[in-house]
């Protein structure tokens, strides 16, 4: 029996008219890299901001671990369940000024270990993070992330922008996260990744989610 990360029941969203979920059923355990598939437009990305309150669905319920996010304060949730997206977003300044925003009190060391989670070098701290490569801007986000130390990472196809070395250098990251215990939700619609790195995979289309 694998414990409990997300649950969402009877849960609808639409958009334009259109019920993109439509009254969905589905579990996401708290163990490994659980995908998001489907074709785009599907409600792929719909359904990942939920399980942050990004955004609220119509009706329905969405829990994490046993309890419904709208009895959870939300910035509490957002610690909990960090999220990175699809284009990267740095904040102006150094590599050290973007982690800080997230984690004011993180002490150099934690800083260092947190780099070395996503395979970037500590030289990079004192860079501007728009000097960045396109392959490093994205696993510093990544970083950012987890110096909040958060339980559950979302992501919404992290390494559609990516060339193929910095992609498997961020799967390889992601991969040995989820090895150590963190609960990862990750949106992707490349066929061969999501058979490199999803534990189990959720087909989301036409308004349904199946497994
Ligand atoms: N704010 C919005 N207003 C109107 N329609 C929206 C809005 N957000 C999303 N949609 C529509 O909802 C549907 C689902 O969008 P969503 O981004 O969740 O799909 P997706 O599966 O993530 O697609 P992709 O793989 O292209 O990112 C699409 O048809 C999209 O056009």
């Amino acid at each position: 029996m694998t414990d409990e990360g997300f649950a969402l029941r009877d849960v609808v969203v639409r958009r334009g008219g259109r019920a993109v979920l439509d009254g969905i059923d589905a579990d996401i355990p708290a163990d490994g890299i659980t995908v998001l598939w489907g074709p785009s437009g599907a409600g792929k990305t719909t359904l990942l901001r939920l399980l942050d309150r990004l955004d609220v669905p119509e009706s329905g319920t969405v829990s994490y671990r046993g309890t419904p996010l709208d009895e959870l304060d939300v910035l509490a949730l957002r610690r909990r369940v960090g999220m990175v997206f699809q284009r990267a977003t740095p904040f102006a300044g150094t590599v050290r000024d973007n982690l800080a925003v997230a984690a004011p009190d993180a002490d150099g060391e934690a800083v260092r270990r947190v780099l070395g989670r996503v395979s970037l070098d500590a030289d990079l701290l004192d860079r501007g993070a728009d000097t960045l490569s396109g392959g490093e801007l994205q696993p510093m986000c990544l970083a950012r992330t987890l110096i909040t130390e958060p339980e559950a990472l979302l992501l919404d196809e992290p390494t559609s922008a990516l060339d193929e070395g910095p992609r498997r250098a961020f799967e390889r990251s992601v991969l040995e996260l989820a090895r150590d215990g963190l609960t990862v939700v990750w949106v992707g619609h490349d066929e061969e990744q999501v058979r490199r790195v999803g534990d189990r995979v959720l087909h989301v289309g036409e308004g349904r989610v199946t497994t």
